[in-house]
């Protein structure tokens, strides 16, 4: 099926994950801005967890140099008191090591969810101050998933430094320390081991680099896959999509599988050839120090000190050789979310813009043109006049911009040429804040979030009273089945309120506006049919909210157009015919009389489609 072709499914990229991955350059430039935003909070914390790890790497030096003493004193001299004080010594200094591991595994974890629970509050805030453009250019579900694999990290960058540095790199230098100290000969013979573990890691990072940022994608799209099914379940099943669906995210489960397993091939690559080196290295200090031993009669203890610290010194290293693949994961992470963090908005406010002031709420456009993409019109000069506290109705084929002119009043976009005045006040000019401050929008979808009855209204206002939303609620003719509810108003709303009628949640979706009890309302009525019933209560509704308030309204419904204080005919981005329905019903050869008449002959008062 041409439409799971891996190579097409995985070209169409969401458009954030189009970076290509970062050079070396880039991420020294990220973990200093990682460490600059964040060192400084946890200076305390991090203090304390590097004592704890210090402890650790000394004791575990301390551990290879007793060993000469447990030799040399037990073993060879026979020191009786030795059998006491020495075990007694290794224990304490387990004991503390592991209290040590403790406060730093503790405060490192601490540190981390911090780290976490602080991006989190951060992208969180940044994404609800991002233009609308930028959520209809990156699909919801492939953000959400995205962004959660991401979030780590940053966290993951930040423990991975201190613990590598405070703990392995300080570890091996005293153990290596302690080496040198017994034999410094033996001591060079094990260190050869270092360089070319080094080059190949080095050569390793880069790969993964590229590997890793294709495998977060593709998860996020296995992710977003599977929660967009989810969200349209109803479409899935009802047009049979199961089996296609299934193969669509066979496809981008397969190629996440394979790009792990490649991650996994690249990452694990380190691990034989460290184990090949440092086994030769080792081989050959115990093959030379066994010879010097029995060849020269060299003490056993120094001896069984330095191969003590050689063994333990692995550890550490080994992990240090890992380091850099892991942090590159880490920091690929990290890089994707500060791609999200750095978008400006693409409406930002003038400094020290001034707040909408409102007198009568006139609304005008002057010579508006607006495109969503450069060298793409939607709408071209266009002029008109929303009177103070009148109702104005959009009318026009679909497609021809109705909406988008709903849009541009709430400064969704900037217009390209011409302006759009409130009240004689460039929007552009104003904050956007107070802009929307003084608008009440109710979309065509009604759109409800998780929560009661109650806070689903109130989000129109936060500061309203229950007694105000109430007063909203039986305005907008939702409190009878609002009362009807288990609980009323405080009754949870599924996901998308799902246990509401199309009407009921147009209704709730009206009183949430008519809380806000802004001067201008924008209205984008609904086209889908409803009950006689709920369409007289929809209607009553609206025609409440829109009394006296100033209304640009995408109008469906005959009556709302008929009844409307001036008609706007829209047709391809122009606006081609404007007046009452007095003025335009008997206009020879105009699209309205053409579009009245034909209303008129079918169905009479319900939805339109201007063709
Ligand atoms: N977010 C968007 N990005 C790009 N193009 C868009 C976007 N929204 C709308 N358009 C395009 O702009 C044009 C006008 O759309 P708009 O939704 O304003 O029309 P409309 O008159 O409200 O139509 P309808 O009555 O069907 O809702 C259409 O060609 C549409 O494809």
């Amino acid at each position: 099926m041409a439409d799971n072709d891996p190579k097409r499914l995985l070209a169409a990229k969401p458009k954030l994950s189009l970076k290509r991955p970062e050079s070396r350059g880039v991420m020294l430039g990220l973990l200093r801005r990682i460490l600059q935003e964040n060192g400084r909070l946890f200076v305390r914390e991090y203090a304390v967890a590097v004592v704890c790890l210090v402890l650790v790497a000394g004791t575990t030096a301390f551990m290879a140099w007793i060993m000469r003493d447990v030799i040399d004193e037990i073993f060879v001299q026979g020191n009786r008191a030795a059998i006491v004080s020495l075990p007694i010594v290794i224990f304490l200094a387990f004991a503390i090591r592991g209290a040590a591991s403790y406060g730093q595994g503790v405060l490192l974890a601490r540190i981390g969810n911090n780290i976490v629970a602080r991006y989190q509050r951060r992208l969180f805030t940044h994404l609800t101050e991002l233009s609308v453009d930028f959520f209809s250019e990156n699909r919801s579900a492939h953000l959400a998933a995205r962004i959660n694999q991401n979030v780590s990290g940053i966290r993951d960058t930040l423990n991975l430094t201190v613990t590598s540095l405070a703990r392995d790199l300080l570890s091996l230098i005293f153990l290596v320390g302690v080496m040198i100290w017994q034999d410094p000969l033996l001591s060079s013979i094990a260190l050869l081991a270092g360089p070319p573990i080094a080059i190949m890691i080095g050569k390793l990072a880069r790969k993964l680099r590229v590997a890793t940022r294709e495998m977060i994608d593709v998860n996020a799209r296995v992710l977003a896959s599977m929660q967009e099914a989810a969200q349209g379940i109803t479409v899935v099943k009802a047009f049979t999509m199961e089996a296609p669906l299934r193969e669509r995210i066979e496809t981008l489960i397969q190629t996440a599988e394979t790009r792990s397993n490649r991650i996994a091939s690249i990452t694990e690559r380190t691990t034989p050839v460290t184990e090949m080196v440092a086994g030769l290295a080792i081989a050959g200090v115990i093959a030379y120090s066994g010879y010097r031993a029995i060849v020269y009669g060299y003490s056993p203890g120094a001896m069984f000190a330095f191969i003590t610290a050689l063994l333990l010194a692995y550890d550490p290293a080994r992990r240090l050789a890992r380091l850099q693949v892991q942090l590159e994961r880490a920091m690929v992470n990290a890089a994707m979310i500060y791609e999200i963090l750095d978008l400006e908005p693409r409406q930002p406010d003038p400094s020290n813009a001034p707040s909408l002031a409102i007198d009568k709420g006139e609304i005008a456009f002057r010579d508006v043109n607006f495109g969503y993409h450069a060298g793409e019109q939607v709408l071209r000069e266009i002029s008109f006049i929303a009177p103070a506290g009148k109702t104005t109705a959009l009318i026009g084929a679909s497609g021809g911009g109705k909406s988008t002119i709903v849009s541009l009043v709430q400064r969704f976009y900037d217009v390209e040429s011409g302006a759009i005045l409130i009240d004689g006040q460039d929007i552009r000019q104003v904050t956007k804040r107070s802009l929307r401050s003084k608008i009440a929008y109710v979309p065509q979808a009604p759109y409800l979030f998780e929560g009661t009855i109650r806070d689903n209204i109130r989000l129109g206002r936060p500061d309203a009273t229950d007694a105000e939303i109430e007063e909203a609620a039986r305005q907008a003719q939702a409190e009878e089945f609002i009362v009807n509810q288990p609980q009323g108003y405080d009754t949870p709303l599924g996901e998308n309120g799902v246990t509401l009628s199309g009407g009921q949640r147009q209704r709730l979706s009206i009183a949430r506006a008519l809380v806000r009890n802004a001067p201008i309302l924008l209205l984008d009525e609904a086209t889908s049919a409803l009950d006689t019933r709920s369409e007289t209560l929809v209607q009553e509704a609206l025609e409440l909210a829109m009394k006296d308030r100033t209304t640009i309204v995408v109008a469906h419904r005959l009556s709302t157009i008929v009844n409307a204080d001036q008609i706007l005919v829209v047709d391809g981005g122009r606006i081609v015919e404007g007046g009452t329905h007095a003025e335009l019903v008997d206009k020879p050869g105009g699209l309205y009389a053409r579009f009245y008449a034909l209303q008129t002959r079918t169905q009479g008062d319900d939805i339109v489609a201007l063709a």
